[in-house]
């Protein structure tokens, strides 16, 4: 199947020359490609671009080594303006009109600013305009930060549904091994399992304007393809490579979708952070993983947390090991209330469900071990 919905991810060092000033010619080639998946191969693109620190520093002459964090968000909020500048001016060349849209992490994880983010970019998609994706590296902190736009692309390309995520680097895709470093290192092409031995191959540095390396394209491969996405990493050198890839051209290395997953379950599994904690008896433990039930009233110990109707939460096991995660159709208060009204002797089996399975993630169940789910 042609991709018609697809997240471009275009790494620093795509962008950059060897002095890490943005390069109008690497910026130039990206244009002409995107243009023409818009404008010819009926695609819908979002694009999400790395290049506001590089672009950031090489304006202001800071040297990269050695920079503390302020100066590095101040380069990003100077390079910020001269990335789209550039970007404006080429797509409006093209007859593309751009869009910027600069998130964080708790942007996504919000669930009211989850849907605004669709919501926005859903129409600019619709109008024909190109949404131009960054971290908003101003306000990022530590708890705060996607940490590197690989991931962000992964979640950009969940929240705007795409069906492939395309990351443009400076090298064609992942090899056994860092290949600057080990001149033995062959391409791996296909790749229909992340396994522990990948993520030890990709664990070497990146190159010296990007962040992060092979090891955050492989969580961002991890993410999208567990919401059936389909991710390739390719290098940006490549003639034609974001044509030849929609394509369906075998060029980079392809990460290939896991056709257990559904975007919306994905979603549940690593966007939203949890708002509160339900805990479950042993009974209903087994109606959950092993006959994929939704969760009644009946099956309940204890609420931790505050929340309204409709929040996600965490679904415990009586020990405390949390097994998963969905959307809750009542308040903290009101399952207060069915908990006391159920141990007052009322059978309360036919009240509605707390959560449907269908807004329900449970981890082992759906394949996603524990250890890979932040708390
Ligand atoms: N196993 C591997 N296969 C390919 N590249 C690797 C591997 N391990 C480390 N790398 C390094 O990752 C770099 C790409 O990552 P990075 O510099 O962060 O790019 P970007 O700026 O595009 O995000 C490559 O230049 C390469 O040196
Ligand atoms: N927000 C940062 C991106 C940091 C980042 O992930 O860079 P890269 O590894 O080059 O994709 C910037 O625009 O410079």
């Amino acid at each position: 199947m042609k991709a018609k919905r697809i997240v471009v991810k275009v790494g620093s060092s795509s962008l950059t020359d060897e002095q890490g000033r943005l390069s109008e010619e690497k910026m130039r080639q990206l244009a002409d490609q995107i243009a023409v998946l818009q404008l010819e191969q009926e695609c819908r693109v979002i694009l999400v671009s790395s290049g506001a620190v590089a672009a950031g520093l090489g304006k202001l002459g800071w040297p990269r080594p050695n920079i503390t964090m302020p100066e590095k968000q101040a380069a990003a909020a100077v390079g910020q303006g001269l990335l789209l500048e550039q970007y404006q001016k080429l797509f409006a060349q093209r007859g593309i009109t751009v869009a910027q849209l600069l998130l964080t992490r708790s942007d996504i994880e919000d669930r009211k600013r989850f849907i605004h983010i669709r919501n926005t970019s859903e129409t600019l998609l619709r109008n024909g305009i190109l949404p131009i994706v960054n971290e908003n590296d101003t306000v990022t902190v530590e708890e705060i930060r996607f940490g590197d736009n690989d991931t962000l692309g992964s979640l950009v390309a969940l929240v705007t549904e795409a069906e492939l995520l395309i990351l443009l680097t400076d090298i064609d895709g992942l090899y056994t091994a860092n290949p600057k470093s080990n001149p033995d290192a062959r391409r791996i092409p296909d790749v229909w399992e992340i396994t522990p031995e990948l993520e030890a191959a990709a664990g070497g540095n990146g190159s010296v304007m990007g962040t992060g390396g092979m090891r955050t394209k492989l969580m961002a491969a991890r993410i999208a393809t567990e919401s059936g996405i389909d991710v390739v990493v390719a290098s940006s050198r490549e003639p034609e490579v974001l044509q030849r890839i929609a394509e369906g051209e075998s060029l980079g290395t392809r990460f290939h979708a896991n056709p257990r997953f559904s975007g919306k379950k994905s979603w549940l599994a690593h966007g939203p952070r949890p708002e509160g904690r339900i805990i479950i008896d042993q009974g209903a433990v087994r109606a959950l993983t092993e006959r994929a039930g939704s969760l009644l009233v009946p099956g309940i110990t204890a609420v931790e947390g505050e929340f309204q109707e409709g929040a996600i939460v965490e679904i415990a096991a009586p020990a405390g090991q949390v097994i998963g995660k969905g959307a809750v159709s009542f308040s903290d208060r009101d399952l207060q209330l069915l908990i006391e009204r159920r141990q007052t002797g009322e059978r309360l089996r036919h009240y509605h469900e707390v959560i449907h399975r269908d807004a329900m993630v449970i981890y082992s169940r759906e394949g996603i071990p524990y250890a890979q789910h932040r708390k």
